[in-house]
């Protein structure tokens, strides 16, 4: 089987992205449950890390833990890539693809994480560049479907991406395009989607059923089920200092109370991929209010990291009559010497 990565927001069909939630949801159910299927047993996950990370390493490390596999953090200075090591992008992806099951990379240059792909014989997943963030997207996903508005289908629902087109903005767009939503980027004109990544999924959403507005107008708010937003500075490289973004979106695209009024929607929901920076893109009234949904979206990267796992490395449970033999017979003489500790 050709050996799939998941580099791109884009990259799985709108069936795959379905399957892969509800993957996730399931998968998710269990552990709460207290199972943790093995499915990932000897199963070993390499993350190069080239900018710091909360939830997407944690996600990543601890998905792998709990299916049965492990996970390696390579940070840099650690492995031999990067400044002041002895070996390039290309023969470092080979060696690694030789040696773990699969790979997870941080970097800002979503070339970079393309040539890692394309060198390395295993599976590679895109855990942020500058250009997308799709296990976010992913994770976004689960989430909506849990707090879906009753009655509604995906389809149906309005997303409201308030303030700056940032990586998770466009990996924002491009689910919705895929998943037929209607995706609403609210935020000033000079810092709105690039056209070509409006041009990309308005490709997709044409398929779909989707639909794609930027506007600076406050009516785009109406109606809304969820309004997500993003900080407006300081996280990635060559970016404006604090006070020229606030003077860019400060007051208007802040997420505060009265914004949230503007959707006119009792029942809407606040996202935030997080970290935050209250008082600035978001107010704590909001982050910490009874619609918002940011700290359970954050605990559903474990959900999606899980699921893409599972996915990408085609696991699946022994139910062969050999491996059940094996695994019994094994199981009964660790449990034998287990009973006899002195
Ligand atoms: N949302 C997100 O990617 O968080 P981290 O930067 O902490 O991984």
């Amino acid at each position: 089987m050709t050996k799939r990565d998941f580099i791109d927001s884009c990259n799985f069909s709108q069936a795959e992205m379905q399957y892969m939630a509800e993957l996730g949801l399931k998968l998710k159910a269990a552990i709460e449950h207290g199972y943790y299927p093995p499915l990932l047993k000897g199963k070993s996950l390499g993350m190069i890390f080239d900018q710091s990370s909360t939830r997407t390493r944690c996600s990543a490390e601890a998905a792998m833990t709990e299916l049965g596999g492990h996970a390696l953090y390579l940070a840099p200075g650690q492995i031999q890539l990067g400044e002041g090591g002895h070996e390039g992008l290309a023969d470092t992806s080979r060696a690694l693809g030789d040696l773990l099951d699969i790979i997870g990379v941080r970097t800002a240059s979503q070339e970079d994480v393309e040539e890692i792909a394309q060198n390395s014989r295993v599976p590679v997943v895109n855990f942020m560049t500058d250009d997308d963030h799709p296990t976010q997207a992913l994770g976004d996903l689960i989430t909506i479907k849990e707090y879906l508005p009753e009655g509604k289908k995906l389809s149906e629902v309005k997303l409201v991406f308030v303030g700056d087109a940032t990586q998770i903005a466009v990996s924002a767009i491009y689910l919705c395009a895929q998943m037929g939503m209607q995706f609403v980027q609210y935020g000033p004109k000079s810092k709105q989607m690039p056209k070509k990544v409006v041009e990309k999924a308005q490709k997709i959403a044409d398929k779909t059923g989707g639909t794609i507005t930027l506007s600076e107008d406050e009516a785009v708010l109406k109606n809304a089920d969820f309004i997500y937003t993003d900080v407006w500075y300081g996280l990635y490289d060559q970016e404006l200092n604090k006070d020229e973004y606030m003077k860019i979106f400060y007051p208007k695209y802040q997420v505060n109370d009265e914004l949230i009024a503007k959707t006119e929607n009792p029942n809407v929901k606040f996202m935030h991929c997080l970290p935050a920076n209250r008082g600035e893109e978001v107010s704590a009234s909001v982050l910490e209010g009874e619609k918002s949904i940011a700290w359970e979206q954050a605990a559903n990267k474990k959900a999606a990291m899980r699921a893409v796992f599972v996915y990408l490395l085609n696991a699946n449970f022994a139910t062969d009559a050999d491996s059940i033999k094996i695994a019994s017979q094994y199981q009964s003489e660790l449990q034998e010497i287990l009973e006899q500790r002195p």
